[in-house]
């Protein structure tokens, strides 16, 4: 059985102020998260600069975790706007996600530096959060299965077994971020069983049945139980519905209960 997995990505929204707030109410009353993070692993990710707000905000214990949205392939030096893994690592940040398809198609990021960003979270003991999808173009065109498993090999190359106990996949079609268009359960759920499929061809079925997959693209709590209800779809990576608290923790409960 595979625990779920929701993460929060705030992208380039809430600065430390905003990001103090949300916490606040989001976990700072007691019974607000009761019982939910048992059942499901909560994540975070703001913005850099409002890492050490979310750190100070929730504490190392915390059972809701953060993560960082990006990070550098290298350790130090001279490498402008970069953040290294050990500068996250001495924040208590326990998740990178890596490999999003703003970062792929904003700032160019191939499956080549995607690759180097996940061996260096591995290396660092940050689980990676590896982010794969197709466009809407691929799709129509016939290329989903190409897309995808180019994708993953390319992430994945040189990543052991031991490591891969580590990495969470997050789906998301980019015809679905933010758009309000959700993919289909089916689709969602045939995607993600390809997908184990190509963890499996690489690794074993094991290693396959072990890793978790996350479902990205508007998600809210309307349909997180459809979607999480699916036999290989993990938990979220939730963008909009995550930047309110009372969504985001509506969105958990539906999680939660769609796993039971
Ligand atoms: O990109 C996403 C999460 O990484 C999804 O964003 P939305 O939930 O806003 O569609």
């Amino acid at each position: 059985m595979r625990k779920p997995i929701i993460a929060a990505n705030w992208k380039m929204n809430k600065g430390p102020r905003e990001t103090e707030d949300f916490l606040n109410t989001f976990a700072g009353q007691p019974g607000k998260l009761d019982g939910l993070t048992g059942q499901a692993d909560v994540v975070i990710a703001p913005p850099f600069v409002s890492l050490p707000a979310a750190v100070a905000s929730l504490n190392s214990a915390s059972a809701v975790a953060i993560a960082a949205q990006n990070m550098s392939d290298q350790d130090s030096g001279a490498y402008t706007g970069e953040v290294s893994a050990m500068m996250l690592k001495e924040l208590y940040v326990r998740y990178v996600i890596l490999g999003h398809s703003e970062r792929r198609t904003l700032y160019g990021e191939t499956d080549a530096v995607i690759n180097a960003k996940i061996k260096k979270a591995c290396e660092s003991n940050l689980k990676p959060i590896f982010c794969i999808g197709e466009t809407l173009e691929e799709r129509e065109g016939g290329k989903l299965e190409t897309v995808l498993r180019t994708q993953i090999t390319g992430g994945l190359e040189g990543i052991d077994e031991k490591d891969m106990k580590e990495v969470v996949i997050a789906y998301e079609p980019v015809w679905a971020i933010g758009t309000g268009v959700v993919a289909t359960t089916e689709q969602a759920q045939d995607a993600h069983a390809f997908v184990r499929s190509v963890v499996a061809d690489l690794y074993s079925q094991e290693v396959a049945d072990k890793v978790r997959i996350q479902y990205g693209g508007s998600m809210k709590a309307a349909n997180a139980a459809e979607l999480l209800a699916q036999p290989d779809i993990d938990g979220g990576l939730v963008g909009g519905a995550s930047l309110e608290p009372g969504s985001f923790l509506d969105l958990i409960k539906a999680a939660v209960s769609a796993a039971e």
